[in-house]
């Protein structure tokens, strides 16, 4: 199943920057990670914020949730979530 997710962050300004550093460390990982498994298919930066937009293909809503709930910044985060499916008029085989 495929998702449109958009994420802000929001750190908070004392927040003390080694503690920073390791959480955007983690986050980086983690993302990563999860890019390379294919459940997390694309990620870009919103141009002009400090949030992103990105599309996950997961097995279902649980998955997607032990997703996000994970990240590293979810305490940090105000995200967005909306379900995708196949446009009829998409010419793409890989927009399923
Ligand atoms: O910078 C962001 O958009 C937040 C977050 C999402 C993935 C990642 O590596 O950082």
């Amino acid at each position: 199943m495929l998702f449109h997710v958009r994420m802000d962050v929001h750190l908070p300004r004392d927040l003390p920057a080694g503690e920073r550093d390791a959480i955007l460390a983690r986050e980086k990982a983690y993302s990563q990670e999860l890019q390379r498994s294919g459940e997390w298919r694309h990620i870009w930066r919103i141009a002009g914020a400090y949030a992103n937009v990105s599309i996950f293909d997961v097995a279902d809503n649980a998955r997607l949730h032990e997703i996000l709930s994970g990240l590293p910044l979810f305490p940090f985060m105000t995200i967005a979530v909306m379900p995708l499916l196949r446009h009829p008029s998409a010419i793409r085989d890989d927009d399923t």
